[in-house]
């Protein structure tokens, strides 16, 4: 290791005296002024992640839905996927280190994960439209040469595109040419394949608004338009010509205040969704004849996406599982829906998309969504080789032409990542060859009246989960507090958790009324100031 060149730049990138963060679900995530030296921190620990992985890494720099004042950095493994976990600690490790100790620090990691200095790193590293994004790029990139890595800068670029890319660069191209032209080759052919019999069968054009957050997706799908049919019309608001990020807008606002977000126009019963701030989720959403706003969020989507995949697979004839993995945030219809109407099976893991992808690498094809608009769907080396067999060979024509669909849905699909393109696309391609209505969709299920609150305790750790979440284990006394709450109210359901991005508990409950899932709601979020160590004002009923 050049030991001059390593604490040259680190004196350029200094850490803030008694600033310490934590590798969260997400990454790094905080105010973009307090960030430098994780950024060229993390350009050294890709190199060392490359060197051990004789692979390509990713290095994104974004905070996704957070203000546009934030930002965020994480690592892309080699297929694509989230850091391992172990890495996740030397992150964090080295994010902290005082400035003397980072050389000792990175000569640990070395020792411990069997680092050959030797060998060669490749770096790639992508960005979204925050103003300090460009700047903390730079510091990665001072990082990676510091170490004496290589590294190419795709610039600004979705966060799912880069997973797109990295997985690219590791497999040869097999998984797609390792450009961001490449992908919307890869996913425009797929989605022009699986709708062409539709598409020319004269069906009129479908319009779709899109609020873009004024991020990234925005930029993206404006260069990926031209490669996409006519008919499937695409109208953007909020694309970053005016307005903050994520301001008032995009999914996650979208999804937690259950209403329009601001710039965009409605009409009765127009089909609309929205992209967070780097384009890995979505939520789809429309306002009915009356003025009542409709929200279809990630579980209407894995279902929608399931009972397409189903359908399909069984006119395959194949014996391949489907299963569908969700988080306790899951609404308990839909749960209910995809187990006994479906006949899926559905898991239950904890938040985090690192849980989710995980536990649906178990299936031949696995679904996942967070009910905040993020998932994907994943197909095992044998599924995906036992469809593209049959797409090509099988005699029987109904049968071949379900493989060839699937076979599109494989290529359609961003495996890598929850990505907001992909999704659109595939869910766009669903509902036009199924002639499905955004209200016909909606009306799949009706969901739970539900609540979604957050507690200030003075230290979140205290509270301590099982059960996927479900269930409190401390402080002592919680969770029989929740359960007797819960038994006040009919088809109710409530959790709470220590937040993994924000200093905050996170309370939720379903009920039969809007009016119940919010007095829950409250009253749980009353019961864990009381017995968490609540700071500031007390929860009361604002709704
Ligand atoms: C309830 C909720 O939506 N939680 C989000 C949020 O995690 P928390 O640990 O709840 O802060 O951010 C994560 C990263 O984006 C995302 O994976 C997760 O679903
Ligand atoms: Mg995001």
């Amino acid at each position: 290791m050049d030991l001059n060149a390593i604490t040259k730049f680190s004196a350029l990138h200094a850490k803030p005296d008694g600033l310490i963060l934590q590798y969260g679900t997400a990454g790094f995530r905080t105010k973009a002024n307090c960030l430098d030296h994780v950024m060229y921190r993390m350009g050294l620990l890709a190199v060392l992640r490359s060197k051990q992985t004789k692979s390509t890494i990713g290095v994104m720099v974004t905070a996704s839905h957070n203000p546009e004042e934030d930002n965020g950095v994480k690592l892309i493994d080699p297929l694509g996927e989230m850091l391992a976990p172990s890495w996740e600690e030397h992150a964090t490790c080295l994010a902290n280190a005082e400035e003397q100790n980072v050389h000792a620090v990175l000569a640990e990691i070395c020792h411990r994960e069997a680092v050959n200095q030797q060998q060669k790193a490749m770096i790639i590293i992508g960005r979204d439209t925050r103003p300090s994004s460009e700047k903390l790029s730079q510091s990665v990139i001072d990082g990676v040469t510091a170490l004496g890595g290589q590294y190419h800068d795709y610039g600004l670029v979705t966060t799912p595109q880069l997973h797109y890319l990295v997985c690219c660069q590791n497999t040869n191209g097999q998984y797609g040419k390792a450009t961001v032209e490449g992908y919307y080759q890869k996913l425009s052919k797929a989605f022009v394949d699986l709708t062409k019999q539709t598409f020319s069968n004269g069906n009129e054009s479908r319009a779709l608004k899109i609020d873009c957050a004024s991020g990234i997706g925005a930029l993206k799908l404006k260069e990926m338009e031209h490669y996409l049919p006519r008919e499937l019309s695409l109208h953007l608001f909020n694309d970053g010509s005016k307005g903050k990020l994520n301001h008032l807008c995009g999914a996650d606002f979208v999804k937690s205040h259950q209403k329009l977000p601001l710039g965009i126009e409605v009409k009765p019963n127009e089909r609309c969704c929205s992209f967070d701030g780097d384009a890995d989720r979505i939520v789809y959403y429309y306002n009915d004849a009356a003025g009542h706003f409709h929200l279809i969020d990630g579980d209407k989507i894995a279902t929608l996406i399931s009972s397409f995949l189903k359908e399909l697979l069984l006119e395959v004839g194949e014996n391949l599982k489907i299963g569908v993995v969700q988080t306790a945030y899951a609404n308990g219809s839909s749960t209910q829906y995809l187990e006994e109407i479906m006949k899926v099976p559905v898991h239950c893991t904890k938040t985090g998309v690192k849980h989710l992808h995980h536990k649906a690498q178990e299936f031949d094809i696995g679904v996942y969504f967070e009910a905040n608009g993020h998932g994907t769907v994943l197909f095992s080396k044998t599924a995906e080789t036992k469809i593209r067999q049959l797409a090509k060979e099988e005699m029987d024509e109904k049968k071949r032409k379900a493989a060839m669909m699937l076979e599109n849905v494989i290529d359609l699909i961003n495996q890598t990542v929850g990505d907001a393109i992909s999704d659109m696309l595939l869910v766009e391609a669903i509902l036009v060859l199924k002639g499905l209505s955004v209200q016909q969709w909606d009306g799949i299920y009706t969901d739970l009246p539900n609540r979604q609150l957050k507690v200030m305790v003075a230290d979140r750790q205290v509270i301590d989960t099982t059960d996927a979440e479900r269930r409190a284990v401390r402080p002592v006394g919680l969770q029989e507090a929740i359960d007797d709450l819960v038994k006040k109210y009919r088809s109710s359901r409530a959790f709470v958790r220590p937040s993994g991005t924000e200093d905050v508990v996170r309370v939720y409950a379903e009920a039969d009324s809007q009016e119940n899932a919010d007095k829950l709601a409250t009253e749980v979020s009353l019961a864990v100031f009381q017995l968490a160590g609540g700071v500031g004002e007390r929860p009361k009923l604002v709704f």
